[in-house]
């Protein structure tokens, strides 16, 4: 599989994590306020292996676990391909009727799509290697002819975008910070083996949610190694989700590891405010949550305004702020 990434790591990986110097200052004081994580990210059970651990699937077997790829057992879909809801068994991961073994997330690239290979092998070379309680776990791939696919555990509570911009009621406050706690660990992990790893395209429906709400970052398709010792970047064409990547990387190419804790900081304006970071229907100037919202951050007053009004009574305001005062 091309790229040996497991042996450009070091086998320490989880001691920095997100430094507050890091972060946007709106993101390292809502980590340092809310996660008191320092000591927690650096007992953090992430670890890198020292061979991938996959299954090689054939494509019989992805089709009987999906009862053929049908309409019915279809999760989702995203640029690449079609995600397909499967069953396994746990221990021989064989795949079982619908219902018995456990549950599996398969996604399926469209054949044609040369971008979809490379996010399928990127997906492959970044998983296969790094485990940690925030990273789904990619359980195996199949490569068959013109067909690519990948097997993830499943994930009943589905994304964060999800539970903050389409169920009807409110997704609740204690949650939310749960939530973007288990992202900055996901991300710090990433961020703190010797050579870093750039996830690249962090945004609030790469977020999906065990049972428990403990979240996965899934995707990986875009990651990138970080900058070889000596560099600040790697220069590298610019891909991501609109309003989520960083200015200077989508001006120059630069990509920083801090390009990841600009996107963290968007995600967790969303979080704060129910609203998604792009929305052409919003009146006029709001369309961009960050070009709208970002005077505003800096005053307490002005914080207050832009509190999501469907989870007022569930924070306190003099927390809420604190979090944000800079
Ligand atoms: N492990 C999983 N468990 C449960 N549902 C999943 C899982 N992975 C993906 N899904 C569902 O499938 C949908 C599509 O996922 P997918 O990763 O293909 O989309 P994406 O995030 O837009 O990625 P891309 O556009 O890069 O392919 C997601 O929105 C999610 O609802």
């Amino acid at each position: 599989m091309g790229l040996c990434i497991s042996s450009l790591f070091s086998s320490s990986p989880s001691k920095t994590g997100l430094h507050s110097h890091d972060l946007p200052s709106n993101s390292s004081q809502f980590l340092e306020a809310a996660s008191e994580s320092s000591r927690e990210i650096i007992t953090d059970p992430g670890k890198i292996l020292e061979s991938p651990n996959l299954k090689v699937f054939s494509f019989l077997e992805l089709a009987r676990a999906t009862k053929n790829f049908r309409q019915e057992s279809m999760l989702g879909e995203g640029g690449f391909g079609r995600v397909y809801r499967g069953w396994i068994h746990a221990e021989t991961l064989a795949p079982c009727v619908a219902s018995s073994g456990m549950t599996v997330a398969v996604k399926r690239l469209n054949s044609e799509s040369f971008q979809g290979f490379e996010e399928w092998r990127t997906a492959i070379n970044f998983l296969g290697v790094l485990s940690h309680p925030n990273l789904v776990k990619l359980l195996g791939y199949c490569r068959e002819d013109k067909e690519h696919l990948l097997v993830y555990e499943f994930m009943p509570k589905g994304s964060l975008d999800y539970h903050l911009f389409k169920r009807k009621e409110p997704f609740p406050w204690d949650l939310r910070i749960k939530i973007m706690i288990g992202a900055a660990r996901g991300l710090a992990f990433l961020h703190g083996s010797q050579r870093q790893v750039i996830y690249r395209d962090f945004n609030s429906s790469r977020i999906l949610l065990d049972s428990n709400y403990e979240v996965k970052i899934s995707g990986f398709g875009l990651a990138k190694l970080g900058p070889s010792q000596g560099n600040s970047h790697v220069t590298t064409r610019v891909m991501g989700t609109g309003g989520y990547a960083a200015p200077e990387y989508m001006a120059t190419g630069h990509l920083y590891v801090k390009s990841d804790v600009y996107s963290f900081g968007v995600v967790l304006l969303e979080v704060m405010t129910g609203l998604r970071v792009l929305d052409a229907k919003r009146p006029q100037g709001q369309a961009n949550l960050v070009d709208w919202l970002r005077p505003k951050l800096s005053s307490k007053h002005k914080m207050n305004q832009i509190m999501d009004k469907g989870i007022e009574g569930q924070y306190s305001s003099k927390v809420a702020i604190q979090k944000w005062d800079v």
